[in-house]
Parts: C-alpha cells; sequence; structure tokens
C-alpha cells in the first residue's frame, strides 16, 4: 500500500480526493492537512464532509513546522489541493524529501515567461520544478506523467475545453489563423470553498466572468498549441462544467474526418466518453468522465464537452495521474 497524504482536505477538491483515495485499494490515507492557523484545525474531516461519516473520520491537521515533519514521515505521495501560491511554496519541499507531488492547482502548469506574473499576480520563484513538472492531462500526456515526479493536474476548464480541441488540432484540422471559440459554464463549486459575496446563495445567477483575462485562456492556448478565445460563466448549481466550442475546420474537411480524429484519440480511452447525445452536467455530476458530441455544418464544427469540476476537472484527473505514474490501470477507484 502506498502512503498519501492530502494537504488542503477541507476544501471542495481536496475532499473529493480523500474519497477517492479512501476507496482505492492500492492506497492509504495516511494524513489530511489544513493551513497552520486554520478554523477547522483537528476537526474531524467528516465532521466538515458528512457523507463521510464513518468513511473517513481522520481529524485535518494544521500544517505547523511540526505537521510538515510527520505529512513527510513515511509517506510515498503528495496531493497538493492549496491555492497557487501555497502549492509553489510546498511543492518543492516534498520533492526535496523524494516524495511525489500531485498538485491540483495552477502554480506548475505553464512554463511561459511574464505567465505567473500577468495572470496569476506573483512572480514564479520554483523556475526549475517548473521545467521539470508535467502537465497532467492524461489521455495526451500518459508516458511523460509515468515518468514525473511533479505532475500539474490541469484546471477544470482546461481539461473540458483540451479534450475538446486537441484530436482537432493533432489531426490538422483546424482552419490555420483561426480561434476556437470556447463558451463555457461552471458550477460554484470551482470558485472553492471559502465564503465570498459572489458566491453566495443569493448571488448567484448566471453571468460571464473574467472577460479576456481569465487565466486558463492562456493555459488552454499554451498546451493547445494555438491561441483560444474562452469565455467562462458562473452558473447556479453545485459541481459540473458545460463547454461549448465553435471550431473553424480547415477547407474541405468532412465530418467522416472528424469522427476520425475523436475515434482515434479516445476510441481506447475508458474515461472519455463519446456520446450519441449532446453531454449534460447531468451526465457528468460526480462521475470521472469527460462526455463529447459533435456536429458539422458548412464547415463551422460545434463540440459539446462536460467533465465534473471537482472531479474530472480535478480529483479523479489526479487520481488518474497516480494510476499512470504508479502502473495501475488508470480507472482504478474511479469506476
Ligand atoms: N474547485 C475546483 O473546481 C477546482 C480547483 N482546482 C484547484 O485546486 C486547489 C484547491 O481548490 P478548492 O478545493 O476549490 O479550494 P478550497 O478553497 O475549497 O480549499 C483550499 C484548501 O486549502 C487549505 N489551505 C489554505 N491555505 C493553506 C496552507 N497555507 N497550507 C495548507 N492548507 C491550506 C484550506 O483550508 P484552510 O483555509 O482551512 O487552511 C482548504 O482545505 C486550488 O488550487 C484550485 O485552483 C483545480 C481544478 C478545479
Ligand atoms: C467557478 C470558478 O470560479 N472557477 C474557477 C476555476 C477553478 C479551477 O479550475 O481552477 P484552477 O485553475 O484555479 O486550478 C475560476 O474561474 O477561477
Amino acid at each position: 500500500m502506498l502512503n498519501v497524504v492530502i494537504i488542503g482536505a477541507s476544501g471542495y477538491a481536496g475532499a473529493d480526493l480523500a474519497g477517492l483515495v479512501q476507496g482505492h485499494p492500492q492506497l492509504q490515507l495516511k494524513g489530511l492537512y489544513v493551513s497552520a492557523n486554520s478554523q477547522d484545525a483537528n476537526k474531524a474531516f467528516s465532521a466538515l464532509h458528512p457523507q463521510y461519516l464513518g468513511l473517513i473520520d481522520l481529524p485535518v491537521q494544521p500544517l505547523t513546522d511540526e505537521g510538515m515533519a510527520e505529512a513527510m514521515a513515511g509517506t510515498d505521495l503528495v496531493c497538493l489541493a492549496t491555492a497557487h501560491e501555497v502549492s509553489m511554496d510546498l511543492a518543492p519541499q516534498f520533492l526535496a524529501a523524494g516524495i511525489k507531488v500531485f498538485d491540483l492547482s495552477g502554480a506548475f502548469r505553464v512554463e511561459q515567461a511574464g505567465f505567473y506574473d500577468q495572470y496569476y499576480g506573483f512572480a514564479h520563484n520554483q523556475p526549475e520544478w517548473l521545467n521539470k513538472a508535467v502537465y497532467g492531462l492524461a489521455e495526451w500526456n500518459a508516458d511523460a506523467i509515468a515518468q514525473a515526479e511533479l505532475i500539474a493536474v490541469p484546471g477544470c476548464y482546461p481539461t473540458a475545453s483540451l479534450l475538446a480541441l486537441k484530436p482537432l488540432q493533432e489531426a490538422g484540422l483546424i482552419q490555420a489563423g483561426s480561434k476556437p471559440i470556447i463558451n463555457a459554464v461552471s458550477g460554484v463549486s470551482g470558485a472553492g470553498r471559502k465564503a465570498a459575496i459572489g458566491t453566495s446563495f443569493c448571488e448567484v445567477s448566471l453571468n460571464p466572468y473574467g472577460v479576456f483575462n481569465h487565466r486558463h485562456q492562456p493555459e488552454i492556448s499554451h498546451h493547445l498549441g494555438t491561441s483560444v478565445v474562452f469565455q467562462p460563466h458562473l452558473g447556479n448549481f453545485v459541481r459540473g462544467i458545460l463547454a461549448t466550442l465553435y471550431v473553424q475546420l480547415a477547407d474541405g474537411v468532412t465530418a467522416e474526418q472528424v469522427d476520425a480524429a475523436y475515434q482515434a484519440a479516445y476510441g481506447h480511452q475508458p474515461l472519455v466518453r463519446l456520446s450519441a447525445q449532446w453531454p449534460s452536467i447531468r451526465s457528468v455530476a460526480g462521475r470521472p468522465f469527460c462526455d463529447l458530441h459533435w456536429q458539422l455544418q458548412d464547415g463551422l464544427l460545434i463540440v459539446g464537452s462536460a467533465i465534473d469540476n471537482l472531479l474530472k476537472g480535478a480529483s479523479s484527473q489526479a487520481m488518474q495521474c497516480i494510476n499512470i505514474n504508479y502502473g495501475f490501470d488508470q480507472t482504478t477507484g474511479l469506476i
């Protein structure tokens, strides 16, 4: 059994990941942590997330200096479900102790000059680890994920968007010079568990945000290899992302070529489902899948992509990466 520690276990992504680790036959939960001064420190995990009552009753411990030493002792791998700057600080400490890191934040996803200053508001101070980190888009990067010490699990919107666009880009089907347009709606859990006026019950409606400046636009463009337009929206539901993508195809591309590109990419992949109908939040919420469907008319392709932001967009993709890295079947503990 491999000993797993989760930092940020009281948060939404960390909590879902704790549930997945608990159900995995080769992994055991060694410790759950929150910040040193957290108001939840030492509370039972199941008191914060009651669906785990009787299943995961470990306390969430404060990550003090002593807590850090305990978190490292005898640990095989650590999952960081923490804010970007916290992950940037913690990951190198665990890596220096020979512990593999699966980071759910954006801290190690994009190696591009000025990117963190512009989109995250801080200067990246770990350039060597940023260079070594492997982007954990499981269906596309399995060989590199299998060898990596530091895996940067992709963001939720980038996962839904890249899984839809990469088959087209790799097959050379996108019209040169055009920008795919991504219109996506996320449930409120995407914003994390902390109270904020914009995500409080009476305030949440359906609205765009992050116009022209969301950090996932450059993340998607960087890992796709071509620039995209990306517009996120906040919707009044708890979990899930529905992205609708508009892609101008190269002259003469047929529906058969599009179908073949998606089949070649995902026909053998258990966690991307090529659906016969348009995907919905309902088809993926609480599940580790990405559902895709598409239609072509007069050179314009419309693709629907749906995921659970906390699962395929975070914790279950992290688990897929753990499975790939340790040589387990990639669906172990997931379906
Ligand atoms: N929510 C989503 O859909 C997705 C989230 N992500 C990323 O995953 C990460 C976690 O997201 P999410 O679960 O939504 O966030 P939450 O805000 O729900 O949880 C954050 C967790 O980190 C803990 N924490 C905060 N500061 C520290 C610290 N200094 N040391 C240790 N623990 C700390 C918090 O506990 P406390 O404050 O009590 O210490 C809490 O447990 C983020 O980087 C996010 O960007 C990625 C994809 C999707
Ligand atoms: C609804 C909502 O607020 N969603 C978050 C994205 C969550 C996610 O994927 O995050 P990271 O890239 O930060 O890991 C946002 O738009 O910032």
